[in-house]
Parts: C-alpha cells; structure tokens; sequence
C-alpha cells in the first residue's frame, strides 16, 4: 500500500508493512541490499546448489542464509555472479522477485518508487521432468512458454497476448483441468544468449510434486489422467506441445511481466514421467547445465 500521509517528498511512500526492511537495510525474506545484486542473477531451487554454482567461482564476497533463500556472491572469469536459492513452489518466487525488484526499482531510504527503471536478469537453473518421450532423460530444456497451474496469478493482473489467452482456454478444455492456467513466454533475449542447444519446449509449472503432477503414493488422485492429457494436448494451428513439468517457472515468467524484468528457465530433464525412468546421475546432467549457464555469462 502507497501511504500519502507523509508530504515531505512528491511520491508517496510505501508503508513498512507492505515493504519490510530488516535493521540493516535489507529486504525482508532475502535479507540483502542493491550491492549484492550481480548484472545476471542465478537463480537454483535447491540451496544445496547454490554451492555447486559457486564451486566454480575464483571467490566468493559475500554469502547470506535466511530460510531457503541461500545467497552467494562472486567471480567467475572475472565476472560478478549472484547465485540464489528459492526452495520450492511458486509462492517464493514470488517473494524472489518482489524482493529483488524492490532493491533495483525502490528507493529503500525514502521508500518511494525510483523514477528510472532497472531491468533485473535472472535465469533459473532447475530439475524437471519430461512429459514426451522425445525429451529424453539428462537433456537440457529451455522454457519458451510457461504454463501456470498455481494460483499466484489469480491475485494479479496479468497481462496475457492473444496467443497465450487461446492456449490457456485451449488447454483448460481439451485437457479438463481443474483450474484455467496462465501461459506466459520467457524471455526472448536470454534465450539468445543461454538457449544454444538446448531443447525448446513449454514448461508446466504445478503447484505440488505429487498429485498435481499425477502421481500417487498412498491417497487416490483426483485426476489420474492429468499426465496423459497433457502429454496428448497439441494445439494444431500453432503445434504448441507441452514438453515437462517442474513446479517454479511460470511464477518466474507471470512475476517478470508485471515487474518488467527478462527471465529465463533452463531445465535439467531428470525423469520421464511416460516412460516412467528417473536419470541415473541428476547431479551430473544439473553440473553440466551449471557450467553450460556460467560460461555463456
Ligand atoms: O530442482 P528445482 O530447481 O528445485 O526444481 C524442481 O525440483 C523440485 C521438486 O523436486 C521443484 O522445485 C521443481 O521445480
Ligand atoms: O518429475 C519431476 C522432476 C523434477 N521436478 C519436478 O517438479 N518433477
């Protein structure tokens, strides 16, 4: 909420509770100020991989801890990387991308809106599972369509092209799903620059590991078909298939197109969820992918 209580300045401010800052000046959750951040900010699900990413640094500056969000700053052949854990689910990215847009885009002293506006880059280096047979397992995927079954997006209003707005609708018939999904591309530019190689697909994005990705242990599933229907979905006049599911992306993607920031996901394919095989070696094709990403920075 913007309070306009205070007439000191010509903005208004933005109260503490709906920015919070912590004693040092930092951002509530990532507890960490506009110098930490890097021109390309790597982003990883598992703070454990945070360490894998900065293996490769020659030092590291800077290291914070709070929660799942585990930051890293250093050098890789002499350029300055953010490296960031978020956990899991779209609910922190969220939090991820307000955060770091704050410390860019608000002026933390006054707490008023910087009139010129930064553009944050940022690429999440993920684990996914392949919903086509011909995404094989211990490949490298780059998101160009992120398709949300989350409801983050249900509190914002997001702005979706004529495409996007058909494949949603598309998709929520053909595949009966419980919800209407938001579809969001990625960004063009960082795909440019990281994407060479890469499988390009349309990532879905859940809002759990278990039954929303049509698994089941124990409980019986609402919707059993859900993986063969969204392996089978084709929207002809486009050929737009869905390729793999992973639970944070289309997060990413919905948050960057309000805020205005370029972000991309690149996944490695861990498991086939149709052929039901689970890569031998995660960590090597997800350490291949790190070094890929670093060195294409
Ligand atoms: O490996 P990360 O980046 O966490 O990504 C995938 O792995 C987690 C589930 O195991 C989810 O976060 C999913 O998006
Ligand atoms: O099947 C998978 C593998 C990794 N991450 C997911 O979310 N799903």
């Amino acid at each position: 909420m913007l309070t306009g209580g205070d007439t000191s300045g010509t903005m208004p401010k933005i109260s503490e509770t709906d920015l919070i800052l912590n004693k040092d000046g930092s951002v509530y959750h990532l507890n960490l100020l506009p110098k930490h951040l890097s021109d390309i900010i790597i982003t990883v699900g598992d703070p454990g991989r945070v360490y894998r990413v900065s293996e490769h640094f020659d030092d590291i500056e800077f290291e914070m801890n709070k929660r799942e969000y585990i930051t890293q700053v250093g050098t890789y052949k002499g350029k300055r990387i953010t490296v960031i854990s978020t956990g899991m689910g779209t609910d922190n990215i969220e939090i991820l991308l307000t955060e770091l847009d704050a410390l860019v885009n608000i002026d933390l002293k006054t707490r008023e809106l910087k009139s010129k506006k930064k553009k944050l880059k940022i690429i999440r280096i993920g684990t996914s599972g392949a919903l086509q047979d011909d995404v094989p397992l211990d490949s490298h995927l780059v998101t160009d369509y992120a398709v949300g079954l989350d409801n983050l997006m249900s509190f914002y209003n997001l702005e979706m092209n004529e495409f996007e707005e058909e494949i949603a609708n598309d998709l929520y018939k053909k595949a009966k799903l419980p919800i209407v999904p938001y579809v969001i591309k990625g960004s063009e530019m960082l795909r440019e620059q990281f994407g060479e190689g890469m499988i390009v697909g349309n990532t879905v994005t859940t809002p759990g590991f278990y039954a929303p990705q049509g698994r089941a242990l124990r409980t019986s599933i609402k919707y059993p078909a859900l993986l063969e229907e969204l392996n089978y979905y084709h929207n002809k006049s486009s050929d737009f298939w869905l390729t793999n599911f992973e639970m944070e992306t289309a997060g990413y993607y919905g948050m960057a197109r309000l805020l205005g920031h370029e972000v991309l996901s690149v996944n490695a394919i861990i498991a086939n969820r149709v052929k039901n095989k689970f890569s031998k070696d995660p960590n090597k094709v997800i350490d291949a992918l790190i070094k890929k990403i670093l060195d294409r920075i």
